[in-house]
């Protein structure tokens, strides 16, 4: 069994907490420019000069007929309100076409700066293979960029834009037109009339008032959505494990289980980002668990739900009716099962679709694709880089720990009163002065932030979002003796207040705490909890709580060499010999839930977690 990882000498240290201006110094304007020249002569990091817009590489093309010389091209793919048209036409030369073919749109974009679209246009990594270097941006007018690769877009460097605000009233709205439409069978009975029917007895509908509505992510659509239910007398509950609670007392509702929102929900309404944990979370289990005659309502995405199994709970009964914007896939298939349900209301994914929402999201993509034409880096840019190299240089791998961190600390949330306070502890030998935390503080926000919600973090946005989320970030230093040549010896972060999906990752001090270090420049987890471990940041981690006993690795290790899964490093921390000790497993590849099952039904395994870096 390997000894447990010993903490490199951290001598006596003392506290300081960092003043709070420092949480809201104004980004130097040097930060916000992306250096183009830079990042073609090679002075950027090469995650900073992919993301960064490089100018054409590309043999000059052809102008669209008339096309003002030396003005940027931007193609708009879909349907953008009047009020953006304009902006870009005071600074670019705008071609609108709509409905092109993947054909069309490869043909047209090696004449593009940018390409504005919304979510009926994939732009794969064909399109930015096509484009020839010359495509610099993509606006997306709206918030859920899943129609973009945006692997290939920073691989070729190219920015990513999008809206994430001026839709949320409209997709909420949308939300309760769908809840109500159906509680009253509109779209059937409107079906019917004009079928020359009149069936008064066949479309009775429900009530809404004093029914329980519970809404599933409690984010910007969520929380307009349960604003709105509460006018219309209903009892609303919200399940989120990351909003908080403050924030729902303030407009009445009650933040529960998951467990309480399926068992105890007339009207279940869907508004969390599709992301690996809430693909299919409504399932046949969770259908099982729901009131019999459950009400469903999906602005989302199609792919919170298994729609196959909605298909079975609707003919079972389960769930009495679904009203449903987003699909798996869009359009679905003509003779979908689920579309043509009778007790289902469709809607050809419209959430966004009023006058005014398109209007503002068209202005607010006008001005952020105009902005990083010029090579401003806008709030809402998706795949910015965070710096540039001069400013990264030594932080770089601290830069990755710091993300890393944030993504392990949120995936081991499991509830709670919502995230709302997070402490990042830095160990260094350097004075406060000499090391400046922004990025740091911006990486660890973007790790906590961005694996549960639609929101893309950057250096610009960072301390905005978490605030925007009720979620306070304080810091604190620990003064190391010793040299001030690593900047940092280990970074802690702390959660307050929330249960833990793994027990053992809450600290003595009642907070879920996770410890990494820098090693020979690869980032690496030192503690969880109390306890401590070694493994290196790599892939993907299973963290196990068990009874310190000869034989555990080998039982563990078999189980994940019986699947194929690869192990990359394995450490052991516990507390004392023969007590219960923590063993973080990196894993190459992600194991089947079959797979974590038989982990977790080895006897001497207390707790278990698969955690994704
Ligand atoms: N149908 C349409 O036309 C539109 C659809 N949308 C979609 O609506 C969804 C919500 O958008 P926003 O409210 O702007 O995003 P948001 O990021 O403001 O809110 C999402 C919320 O979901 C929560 N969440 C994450 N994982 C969860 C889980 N496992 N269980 C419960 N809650 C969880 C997050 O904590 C967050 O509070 C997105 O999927 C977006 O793409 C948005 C606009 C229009
Ligand atoms: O903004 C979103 O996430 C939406 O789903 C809206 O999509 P749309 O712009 O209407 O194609």
């Amino acid at each position: 069994m390997a000894a447990p990882s010993q903490t490199t000498a951290t001598t006596t240290h003392h506290r300081v907490l960092l003043p709070s201006h420092h949480h809201h110094r104004a980004v130097p304007p040097s930060l916000l420019r992306l250096p183009l020249r830079a990042a073609r002569r090679g002075r950027l990091s090469a995650a900073a000069a992919a993301a960064a817009p490089a100018a054409s590489t590309a043999a000059p093309s052809e102008p669209a007929a008339g096309a003002v010389p030396g003005k940027p091209t931007v193609l708009v793919a879909e349907k953008l309100g009047a009020a953006g048209l304009e902006l870009l036409r005071g600074f670019a030369n705008v071609d609108c076409s709509y409905g092109l073919s993947p054909e069309e749109l490869r043909a047209k974009i090696p004449l593009c700066d940018a390409l504005i679209v919304r979510s009926g246009t994939k732009v794969g990594r064909d399109v930015f293979e096509a484009s020839g270097g010359r495509l610099r941006v993509v606006g997306r007018a709206g918030v859920g960029i899943d129609n973009v690769d945006l692997a290939a877009a920073t691989e070729h460097g190219c920015l990513v834009v999008n809206a994430p605000t001026a839709n949320t009233v409209a997709a909420a709205e949308h939300g309760i037109a769908l809840l109500t439409a159906m509680s009253r069978n509109i779209a059937q009975a409107d079906a019917s009339l004009k079928a020359g029917k009149w069936q008064r007895n066949k479309y009775v509908g429900v009530s809404l008032v004093g029914k329980t509505l519970a809404i599933l992510g409690f984010g910007k659509v969520g929380s307009e959505v349960a604003r709105r239910a509460k006018g219309l007398g209903m009892h609303v509950i919200a399940h989120d494990p990351y909003a908080s609670a403050d924030r729902a007392h303030a407009i009445g509702v009650e933040l529960v289980s998951m467990e309480d929102a399926l068992t105890t929900a007339d009207f279940i309404s869907l508004h969390m980002p599709l992301t690996p944990a809430t693909n299919k979370m409504l399932n046949d289990e969770t259908f099982a668990k729901m009131k019999k005659g459950v009400r469903i309502i999906n602005v989302a995405r199609g792919g919170v739900i298994d729609e196959d199994a909605l298909v079975r709970a609707l003919d079972s009964g389960i769930v009495a009716q679904a009203a449903l914007d987003v699909f798996t896939k869009e359009p679905p298939a003509p003779d979908s099962k689920l579309v043509l349900h009778e007790n289902v209301t469709v809607t050809p994914h419209l959430g966004a679709s009023t006058v005014e929402a398109q209007e503002g999201v068209a202005i607010e993509i006008a001005e952020a694709v105009i902005g990083a034409l010029k090579g401003e880096l806008a709030a809402s840019a998706v795949n910015a880089p965070m710096v540039p190299a001069e400013v990264l240089s030594e932080l770089a791998p601290y830069v990755v720990l710091a993300e890393k961190l944030g993504r392990l600390a949120v995936q081991l949330v499991a509830g709670g009163g919502g995230i709302k306070s997070v402490k990042v502890t830095y160990a260094s030998a350097r004075a406060p002065d000499d090391l400046d935390t922004r990025l740091l503080r911006a990486m660890i926000t973007k790790g906590l932030i961005e694996p549960i919600s639609s929101v893309f973090v950057n250096l610009v946005n960072a301390d905005f979002t978490a605030k925007q989320r009720g979620v306070r970030i304080t810091e604190e230093r620990i003064l190391l003796d010793g040299s001030p040549e690593t900047p940092i010896d280990y970074i802690q972060v702390h959660i307050a207040h929330v249960e833990s999906k793994f027990p053992s990752a809450i600290s003595e001090s009642g907070e879920i705490t996770v410890e990494g270090k820098v090693k020979d420049g690869i980032p690496h987890l030192t503690k969880v909890g109390s306890f401590q471990v070694d493994v290196s940041l790599e892939g993907s981690l299973i963290l196990c709580r068990q009874v310190d006993q000869p034989g555990m690795i080998g039982a563990v290790g078999s189980v994940l060499g019986e699947e194929n899964v690869n192990v990359s490093f394995m450490s052991v921390g516990r507390i004392a010999p023969r007590k219960h000790a923590v063993m973080a497993i990196g894993v190459d590849e992600e194991p089947k839930k079959s797979t974590l099952t038989k982990i977790g039904e080895i006897p001497a395994i207390e707790e278990f977690v698969f955690l994704k870096l």
